[in-house]
């Protein structure tokens, strides 16, 4: 790269990160209303989120509802809205772009209009029985038995279930180890040290030592190495820059106490102990930790297998939007955001909106989940209620109080095979991935679930009065600030956001107590 093409390349990043910035860094500091406590993994049942845990485990039973057919009421025109960027009007809001407020980001208030960013639904539309943002949570986690265990390699393995507690195949350390180069050391200095050349060289790591040798008696040293077994009788390892040799004799220029820088063995684990429990996320350090452990391979989950059906005739897979068509933003996210969360993903088919290549699809799949996008509601090409319908599948959410992503829905097609269908606004699909998708995939997987975080507000962000809202939040110092661009068709916010901060209905205690932070799984740290 020459000097002028660097340059260009490092202004380019400035203004990339200037952009980010913008989100990143509010131009009026926030303020901070404690700090979170540390996440844990726990068994669903815990689940703070889940609605009653005194209910039980058992999926909620959804109320039958005799389901019609197609609606022929075209979709409501949508109301004629003033096109705030805040969702909810005569609440104070923190946004320096929205529209009234200073570009400084002082706190404005939005006049109260009576109109929400969302106008809801409109006359005509059925909203059907709407569950609560909770409890369609907890019903997505119970809807699927965890499908069967499998043995996988290590190097494979990164990403699955561990579908069994993983126990200690040995002690760890296997021996008692040194823990720094210098001596192995019997009783009280000073030390005779071996004189022959081979014993000079001392004990290696990896290298045993024969039984012939015997214990290290008592007033005897052996130079030994970090990592290697401590020869029985040794009482320390003394660090080579505490000791001097003269003339065949090591002396201690530091006390070295009984067992110092001797790791024994069992100290991390003896064998038999459960390292980590069943439904454990194989991560690199769940590699290393099994592998240190005597792992070859690990019991893990049979993967979910999924598949992505992208609906929409206006949705192109390539090149610039145009003649009122755009691009597929769900395709290319969907897709590695599930592999993510450990399904087998086959490639997103985009289908028409076509009712019977819907049914088709449908139909043919055996895939354990299947994900549709677009179609939920009841305009003129919304397919999905129809062709459920049409193929008796068991509606078991349909429609979640929750902003964006409302008319989410889950249902099963057949024992054994669930779909979700998510909203065709992008982040109103990931509202609809989150609330849904993800909860059937770990279930499937058997996954154990990780107590969400909380966090405390830098801000105060509107609630929705009825509703659960999800909105992208970046965190800083040691709270969360509200993304601006987090309109239901944006994914701009949640492409700079940690997580997604839940507000309850009404704003709840959140004020105090903070709000849940849904992690994303590519965020760390
Ligand atoms: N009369 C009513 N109309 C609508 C209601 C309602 O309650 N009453 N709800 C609105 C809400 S909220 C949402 S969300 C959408 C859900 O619509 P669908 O799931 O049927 O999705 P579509 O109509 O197919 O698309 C909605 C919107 O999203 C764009 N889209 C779709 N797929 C993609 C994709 N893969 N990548 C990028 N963008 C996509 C599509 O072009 C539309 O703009 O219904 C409202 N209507
Ligand atoms: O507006 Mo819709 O809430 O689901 O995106």
């Amino acid at each position: 790269m020459t000097d002028r093409e660097g340059d260009a390349l490092d202004r380019a990043t400035d203004e990339a990160l200037a952009i980010l910035a913008e989100d990143r860094f509010p131009l009026r500091p926030p303020r901070t209303t404690g700090s979170a406590p540390r996440a844990n993994f726990v068994p669903f049942a815990e689940d703070p989120f889940a609605e009653d845990p005194s209910a039980g485990p058992g999926p909620v039973p959804a109320p039958a509802r005799p389901r019609e057919a197609p609606r022929a009421a075209p979709r409501q025109a949508p109301r004629e809205v003033p096109q705030l960027d805040v969702p909810f009007a005569g609440v104070r809001y923190y946004d320096h772009a929205a529209p009234g407020g200073s570009r400084e980001g002082r706190p404005i208030t939005v006049p109260e209009t009576g109109v929400d960013h969302d106008p809801g639904p409109g006359p005509g539309h059925d909203p059907g029985p709407r569950r609560d943002w909770r409890t369609a949570r907890r019903i997505a986690a119970h809807a699927a038995d965890a499908l069967g265990s499998e043995p996988c390699a290590l190097d494979r393995a990164l990403g699955r279930t561990l579908a069994g507690p993983l126990t200690a195949l040995t002690d760890l350390p296997s021996f008692d180890t040194a823990a720094m180069d210098g001596w192995a050391v019997a009783g009280p200095g000073p030390w005779r040290l071996p004189e022959g050349p081979e014993d000079a060289a001392g004990v290696l790591a990896g290298q045993d030592i024969p039984p012939e040798a015997g214990p290290l008696r008592d007033g005897h040293a052996v130079p030994i190495a970090t990592g290697a077994r401590v020869p029985a009788g040794a009482t320390a390892v003394l660090r080579t820059e505490h000791g001097t040799v003269s003339q065949g004799e090591l002396h201690a220029n530091r006390r070295a106490t009984q067992g110092q820088d001797i790791r024994p063995r069992g100290q991390e684990c003896r064998q038999g102990d459960e390292l980590l429990p069943a439904g454990t996320p194989v991560t690199p350090a769940v590699l290393g930790l099994a592998a240190a452990a005597g792992y070859d391979e690990l019991p893990v989950t049979v993967r979910p297998r999924v598949e992505v059906l992208v609906l929409g005739d206006e949705l192109l897979s390539a090149g610039l939007p145009q003649e009122g068509r755009i691009r597929d933003a769900l395709g290319p996210l969907l897709g590695p955001w599930l592999t993510a969360l450990g399904a087998e993903v086959t490639a997103p088919r985009r289908l028409a909106d076509d009712a019977e290549a819907l049914y088709q699809a449908l139909s043919a799949s055996s895939a354990d989940l299947v994900i549709t996008t677009g179609g939920t509601a009841s305009g003129p090409r919304d397919h999905l209620h129809p062709t459920l319908a049409r193929l008796e599948a068991e509606p078991l959410v349909d429609g979640v109080a929750v902003r964006p992503g409302h008319p989410m829905l889950l249902a099963r097609l057949a024992p054994g095979r669930l779909l979700v269908g998510l909203p065709g606004n992008p982040l109103a699909a990931v509202a609809g991935l989150l609330t849904l998708a993800v909860p059937v995939l770990q279930g499937l997987a058997g996954r154990a679930v990780r107590a969400p975080e909380r966090v405390a507000l830098s801000g105060p962000v509107p609630a929705h009065p009825t509703d659960t809202r999800l909105v992208p939040v970046v965190r800083e110092r040691g709270a969360v600030r509200p993304l601006r661009f987090h309109g239901p068709a944006m994914l701009r916010g949640l492409a700079a956001a940690d997580g997604l901060a839940v507000i309850p209905p009404g704003g709840g205690p959140s004020r105090r107590a903070g709000v849940w932070l849904l992690a994303l799984p590519w965020v760390s740290g």
